[in-house]
This record gives C-alpha cells, structure tokens and sequence, in this order.
C-alpha cells in the first residue's frame, strides 16, 4: 500500500489592523509564538477596520463599538484567521457569540502622554497656555482635561500614530499638543517625543479601560490556539483588565463611555481600582474605589461590578444618562 505524505502543516494566520503600531503588536506576539513552536510557520494578514476606513467622524458618534474588530472576527470565524491580535482597548466588552478572547499579555504602560508640537516650549499641561489647542477625539481625554483644565482647548484628531504626529508638528496645524497612549507611541518608537506622562496624580488623567494590554482573540472553542495563545497570557495583566473591562461592560449600556480608570496591585494579591466617570463639559464628574484579594477571573468581574456601583452611587448614573440624550442623532 502506497505511504500518503502527511500534508505540510498550514501556517497559523495572525490577523490584525493595517497600521503600523497593528502590525508592531502582531509581529511581537507572531515572534513569541515562533519560539514555543518553532516548527510551525506564521503569517500576518492585515485587513482594514471601519475604523480606519472612516478618519472622519468622532469615535463616540460613530453608533458601533466593533469597528475595529469587525472585519478580522468576520474571517476568524470563516477560517481565514487563526487569531487576531487587537489593542485590548479597542476590543468591544462583548464579543460575538462565536469568539473569545484567549488571552492577555503582559501589559506595557497604561498611561496616557503628552506630546507637544516640535519647537513649542511647554513640557506639562499645567505650563499650557490660555487657548492652546489640544488634538484628541477622545471624549474620555477632552471631558477629563476640560474639568481641570478650562482654559484649554479641542479639536479632533485621527488617524494612526504617525499621522497624529504629523498633524501636530506641522507648523501651519492649530494643535498646540496632542494626547496619545504611552504604549502606542512607544511601540512604534516615539516614546521620546513623550513631554509628561499623565494619571490621576499627574494631570488628573485616568486611562482608558485595557490601554496598554493587548487581546488575543480565537474562534470559540479552539482548543489548540488556546493553549498556545494562554502560554503568552500575564495574570496579573488579564486580572485587571478583566476587572477594568468589567467595570464598562456594567456600565456603557449602549454608548462610549468618558471613563477613566486605574488598576494597581498593591500587594501580591490585591487590586486597587478607581476610576472616574466625567461630563462630556467637564463640569460634573464621579469618582470611587475599590480594592480587594483576586485569585480569579470571576473574581475580578465581581469588582469590576462593585466599582461601577460605587461609581452610579457617586452620580455617575446622571452623567451617563445626559450624554445619551445629547449625542446627535447618526446619519
Ligand atoms: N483609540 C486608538 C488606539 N487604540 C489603541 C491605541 C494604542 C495602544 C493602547 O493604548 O493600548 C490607540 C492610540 C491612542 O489611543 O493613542
């Protein structure tokens, strides 16, 4: 009887978005895996989001939380895409019925940056001066720096890394300075045009829910990925952005939420959180903590919950409510 060749194994196919910093995280997590199985071959497949595809509208207009994933879980469930490396950030709360978020890296700096426009002389927020213009079309970063901050300005500002850069140095541009993650900018090599680095005691910024983390998503129920995918996994890292993603999921109920949020761990075992929940105008804000022991995920949606209480019972409920009145009605 004639031996059949077992057929060469296919190469495990990495999906992720097409800009640089994507591709960056994507070759990161392909290099990592090669070396548990340096056996198998890798490709990455970049594809265009919604969200890259529309430069235009303000995020929290744009009606959809999924459109940065959208497109890559489409050919992850068609079989196209083994996994899909996202920002942890970007990745909705809920994700389709048919994925699964494997797996959380070690997660690099959570906290949001300043740059400031090449050549200009202010090296904080608190030396800005009156009207300086500040590029973000994040309503998270405008509602928080608004509240403590007045006197400063906004105008959108979108597109990649690079773009945002561009747009801010440009002498002829009317940014004065930018808001970017650290982790982002840092990836792709720009960490040196960081002028302060920006939490709640430095500027009065909260992060983003998962900034700084990345999300390893797999169809549901793949087995195989998800050993391989859990070997990269950090526990502490997923414990708290499970903790922090939690605690939006309790609370967005429909809309994208100005919530800023901290997660420490401040002994072997116990997480601290805060957060703050801010009008869009800066001119109401809610603040609570948390703090307890996590051994698990089930652990760490609890206090998730437990914060977004805190935080309704502090006003937060009243803000929120607000904001989806008055968003505008999509086109
Ligand atoms: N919303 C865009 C986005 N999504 C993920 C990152 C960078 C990586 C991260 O912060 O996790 C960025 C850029 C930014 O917010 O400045």
């Amino acid at each position: 009887m004639a031996t059949v060749p077992t057929p060469p194994e296919t190469p495990i196919r990495i999906g992720t978005r097409r800009s640089n910093l994507a591709v960056v995280q994507a070759e990161g997590i392909r290099d990592r895996l090669q070396k548990i199985e340096p056996h198998r071959s890798f490709e990455i497949v970049t594809l265009r989001t919604l969200g890259d595809r529309d430069k235009t509208t303000a995020l929290y207009e744009m009606g959809v939380k999924n459109l940065w994933t959208f497109e890559l879980e489409e050919k992850l469930v068609s079989g196209e895409l083994d996994l899909v490396v996202h920002c942890l950030k970007d990745m909705p709360t809920a994700l389709p019925e048919t994925c699964e978020l494997a797996s959380i890296p070690p997660r690099d700096d959570p906290r949001d940056a300043l740059i400031v426009k090449a050549g200009l002389p202010y090296a904080s927020l608190s030396t800005l001066p009156d009207g300086a213009v500040i590029g973000t079309s994040s309503v998270r970063r405008s509602a928080q720096l608004r509240r403590l901050y007045p006197h400063l300005n906004f105008a959108n500002l979108r597109g990649n890394v690079e773009t945002r850069l561009a747009k801010v140095d440009d002498p002829n541009s009317e940014y004065t300075c930018m808001i970017m993650s650290t982790a982002g900018l840092q990836r792709v090599g720009l960490g040196h045009r960081i002028n302060q680095y920006l939490q709640s005691s430095n500027g009065g910024m909260y992060h983003a829910v998962g900034q700084g983390a990345l999300g390893l998503e797999m169809r549901k129920g793949d087995a195989q990925m998800h050993a391989l995918l859990n070997q990269l996994a950090d526990r502490r890292s997923t414990l708290a952005c499970l903790a922090e993603r939690s605690l939006l999921r309790t609370l967005e109920g429909g809309c994208s939420v100005p919530i800023g949020v901290e997660t420490e761990w401040v002994e072997t075992d116990t997480l601290h959180m805060r957060s703050i929940v801010v009008s869009l105008d800066g001119a109401q804000s809610a603040e609570a903590q948390v703090e307890a022991k996590l051994e698990n995920a089930e652990e760490a949606e609890v206090l998730g919950q437990e914060l977004a209480a805190k935080l309704v019972e502090a006003g937060a409920q009243t803000i929120l409510d607000a904001i989806i009145v008055n968003r505008p009605a999509k086109e």
